[in-house]
């Protein structure tokens, strides 16, 4: 608003000025026409229309021009005579013709003498609007100029021929203008000056009348006084219209600026040679500054343009955009459905999970070969002999963790996997790698660590140790440490203080009572984190570390940390898994680590049994029947996780250093080769209540039956036909006697037992306990049981005399309760097998993840001729243990 109302007054402003001017201009023609024609009746500053009536009948303007130019309109139209008082601007005018003649006249005269002229018809009275006596009035200035060129060059004899301004002529004019006695310092003035000061104060006078006339809001007596000649008044009016002037040269064109600047300077007299400069370098800045304007103005153009066509630009990138983000998070998204995927294949596969981890450089002196690490877990190293070109070598692992990766960073990578112990799965982890490349770093931490730094052997421990209490309403978990280590080829215990030469513990193949490849090895109970610290101090206090050129603490032994988790769920059923958390010694070239004498042994050692771990590793991975476990301790006691159903994660550890890249190498080949392994899903070891139900019932029978077998031998006797040497002998554990005739006794009474009578030949033929195998709904999906067992004919000779109708209807009840089973738990249709297919003596990973035992026959059950069978679950199975086993550590 403020800005519309100071435009409205500039605008305003700029109007008064130019009617004062136009007022000043016409005020000078009338004084002229009168010095020429004597008065015309009218105020000495006639308003326009006063002006022009004045002039309408073209009298006056002929009679002038007669006067300058004598004969220029030789016939002038005379009106009836009028005095020339009463020729005033509101008489009557006459009718057209009377005048027109004049005023053609009158402007053919003046164009002879190549004035300006104007239009005619500026006299009619229709036409008559603001503005429009302009020209007559440049006119008539015009003329005046003329005639004064013309006296001057009769007075001097020269005649300047260039035409100016009627503004500025008017103001060259002033010296002949009528003299006004209104100077007041008159007698210390040259004559000229003292002409200009009248000039000025004249000037003011009739601005003073004009201002009056106008109506303009001053001071009445201010006015009045300079009308009397006041110098105080002519001064301050003077220094006014100064300040005015300077105002409108702000406003005004270049043009009407000049002419006021040149007026105003007349007016003033102050017009000295630098004020010509300065007005020239002023003009000059306003030209330039109007060329700014256009300038600008073109800008602002242009630039609007460049607005408007980026903002179309923006709106198609921002549409672009929108389409690359939606792309992107389309694409992020497959991504992330591969990697899982991918996950989900390899948990399938059983593939061994390879993480690559890299130490941080120790030495400045050489080459760095790693070249790149990818999330994806791919890794470039560079072979620091060859260029960049040539020397590239790419790996691809599950991840791979450079350099700066922290300890918590590499256990939240591994957690999921160890917290699966909880649910029932085994899982091993382990570390390998050239001697100092971080094994133990990573395992156990670096001695004397901070809380910060342990290693995944206390994190994980004391991971399960907050799942057991978190799941603490669901299961009762119970955790065993076992912690032990291969030295030169001899597993010692860690937790024991026995001697070097008593601390050597066998490896059962064949696990034992409790799943325990190593049951004489000391298994503690932990309740606590802090439980498992000492523990693994004390174990570390009891390895086998000794310094090498290579690493000041060098681990001279594999150890082998073992935690067993027992739990029962409150619906009865149990999780047994174990987590073990191997740190191998490391790989190491006797030439570098300097070793001699027992260290030199103990390298002999070492890498003989890395070299059998790469053995099986490269069996494992070509799938070959034929894997060496047995070639060393470690392969025998790793045998499980290796080739098992474990989950397995091995930590692939390199170091940086350029001098150590044979080994860095070789070492990942090694895992990458590792990564191929496919061990199968993984199976879980849990079993349902039910399960734990039948088990406990099946051993109850066995027991009975072997009682019952113990106690009436002659019973049997009498019953059998065949003579004692004809009869089996007894099997340990099972069943020590067989009848001569089996009978197959279906659970569930589907089945009719077989004929009573056993044939001729039974007596040669394995016939024990044994069991067909029919596969009916699984427990599980992966879950295969045979229902239908096939009682030997001790059970048949049981039921002969009487008691062992107990037995058939327990069978009967196992029957049921694998039947209640099933209905509860979706069928695998795939698994199904006709009644009569023979039973897979081969254990299947997937056959039962709930750890339910397929019974199977063994074909070596049947040696030197004896009918005996050996009850035998898959491969992970929980098999009964034999009622004469002993154990040092028992499951609660
Ligand atoms: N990621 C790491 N960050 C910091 N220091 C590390 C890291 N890895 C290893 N080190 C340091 O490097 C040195 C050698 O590591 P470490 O003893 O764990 O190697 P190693 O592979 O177990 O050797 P060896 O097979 O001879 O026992 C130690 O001083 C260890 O603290």
């Amino acid at each position: 608003m403020e800005a519309i109302s100071s435009t409205a007054g500039s605008d305003f402003n700029l109007a008064s000025r130019k009617a004062q001017e136009a007022a000043w201009r016409r005020f000078q023609a009338t004084e002229w026409l009168e010095s020429v024609v004597g008065t015309l009746g009218i105020s000495k500053q006639p308003s326009e229309k006063e002006f022009i009536s004045c002039l309408r009948n073209g009298l006056i303007l002929c009679n002038v021009i007669n006067k300058i130019q004598p004969g220029s309109v030789p016939k002038v139209v005379e009106i009836s005579r009028i005095p020339s008082q009463s020729l005033t601007w509101d008489s009557q005018p006459l009718p057209a013709y009377q005048f027109f003649e004049n005023v053609r006249n009158f402007l053919k005269a003046v164009e002879g003498l190549r004035l300006p002229v104007f239009e005619a018809s500026v006299f009619e009275r229709d036409n008559m609007d603001a503005g429009s006596s302009s020209k007559i009035v440049d006119c008539i200035l015009g003329l005046k100029e003329y005639n004064e060129r013309k006296q001057n060059k009769e007075r001097n004899g020269s005649f300047k021929n260039s035409l100016r301004s009627p503004l500025v002529l008017q103001s060259n004019g002033r010296n002949s203008s009528r003299q006004l006695d209104m100077s007041a310092n008159s007698e210390n003035q040259t004559p000229k000056q003292n002409d200009a000061h009248k000039l000025e104060d004249s000037i003011v006078k009739a601005l003073a009348d004009c201002v009056i006339g106008a109506k303009e809001n001053l001071d009445d007596n201010l006015l009045s006084s300079i009308r009397n000649g006041n110098t105080e008044s002519i001064k301050l009016l003077r220094k006014m219209l100064s300040s005015t002037l300077d105002e409108q040269l702000q406003y005004k064109s270049p043009e009407s600026n000049t002419v006021n600047s040149d007026l105003f300077k007349e007016v003033s007299g102050t017009s000295t040679n630098s004020d010509c400069n300065r007005w020239k370098v002023f003009r000059a800045q306003e030209k330039k500054l109007s060329n700014l304007k256009a300038l600008l103005s073109s800008t602002k153009e242009e630039f609007r343009d460049l607005q408007s066509q980026f903002q179309n630009d923006l709106k198609q990138m921002e549409c672009r955009v929108e389409e690359l983000s939606t792309a992107a998070q389309g694409y992020h998204k497959v991504v992330t459905e591969n990697r899982n995927l991918y996950n989900m294949v390899q948990d399938l596969k059983g593939n061994i999970r390879v993480y690559c981890r890299i130490r941080p450089a120790f030495r400045t002196d050489t080459k760095n070969v790693i070249d790149f690490i990818g999330e994806d877990g791919s890794l470039v190293l560079l072979d620091p002999l060859k260029g960049y070109k040539d020397g590239k070598k790419l790996f691809q692992f599950n991840r791979v963790f450079g350099p700066t990766t922290t300890q918590a960073e590499v256990f939240a990578d591994t957690q999921p996997l160890i917290r699966s112990v909880m649910d029932g799965y085994n899982v091993c982890i382990f570390a390998y790698g050239q001697t100092g490349s971080g094994k133990t770093h990573t395992m156990c931490g670096p001695s004397g660590a901070s809380q910060k730094d342990l290693g995944i052997n206390y994190l994980a421990l004391n991971d399960l140790f907050d799942l057991s209490n978190t799941r603490k309403g669901v299961v009762k978990y119970e955790l065993f440490v076992q912690m032990v280590e291969i030295y030169n080829e001899q597993v010692r215990d860690l937790l024991t203080a026995d001697s070097a030469s008593t601390n050597k513990l066998e490896i059962r193949s064949c696990t034992s009572e409790n799943g325990l490849s190593l049951p004489d090895a000391t298994m503690l109970p932990v309740k606590s984190t802090a439980d498992v610290l000492n523990l693994m101090k004390s174990g570390q206090v009891n390895r086998a570390v000794s310094s090498t050129a290579l690493n000041q603490q060098s681990s001279r032994s594999h150890s082998i940390l073992t935690m067993h988790v027992y739990g029962k769920d409150v619906n009865g059923g149990t999780i047994r898994s174990c987590l073990h958390l191997v740190d191998l010694a490391g790989s190491e070239r006797v030439d570098k680590s300097e070793v001699t004498g027992e260290g030199l042994k103990e390298a002999q050692y070492i890498n003989k049994s890395l070299s059998c771990l790469g053995d099986v590793i490269t069996a494992l991975s070509q799938k070959n029947s034929f894997i060496p476990y047995r070639n060393s301790k470690l392969t025998l006691l790793l045998q499980n996780s290796l080739g098992g159903n474990a989950k397995t994660l091995m930590f692939a550890h390199i170091s940086p250093e350029g001098d150590s890249f044979g080994e860095t190498i070789s070492t990942l080949k090694f895992a990458q080769r590792a990564s191929t392994v496919e061990l199968g899903a993984a199976r879980l070891n849990k079993e349902s209540r039910e399960v734990m139900e039948l088990k406990e019932q099946v051993e109850s029978l066995k027991r009975q039956l072997a009682n019952k077998e113990a106690q009436s031998p002659q019973q049997l006797n009498k019953l059998d036909p065949r003579s004692p040497l004809q009869r089996p002998k007894p099997v340990a554990m099972t069943i020590d006697r067989t009848p001569p005739r089996s009978r197959r006794l279906s659970i569930e009474n589907k089945c009719p037992p077989k004929s009573p009578v056993a044939p001729p030949n039974s007596a040669s033929k394995p016939r024990t306990l044994k069991t067909e195998g029919r596969l009916l709904k699984t427990p599980e999906p992966q879950v295969a049981i045979r229902n239908e067992i096939i009682i030997s004919s001790e059970i048949r000779t049981s039921t002969a005399n009487g008691k062992s109708s107990h037995i058939r209807k327990s069978f009967r009840t196992i029957g049921k309760l694998i039947n209640g089973s099933e209905k509860r738990i979706p069928q695998k249709t795939n698994e199904i097998r006709s009644p009569t297919a023979p039973v897979i003596s081969k254990p299947s990973r997937r056959n039962s993840l709930t750890g339910i035992q397929p019974l199977e026959i063994s074909r070596r059950s049947s040696l030197e001729g004896v009918d005996h069978c050996v009850i035998v679950g898959n491969r992970n199975a929980r098999t009964p243990p034999p009622v004469n086993c002993s154990s040092k550590t028992k499951w609660n």
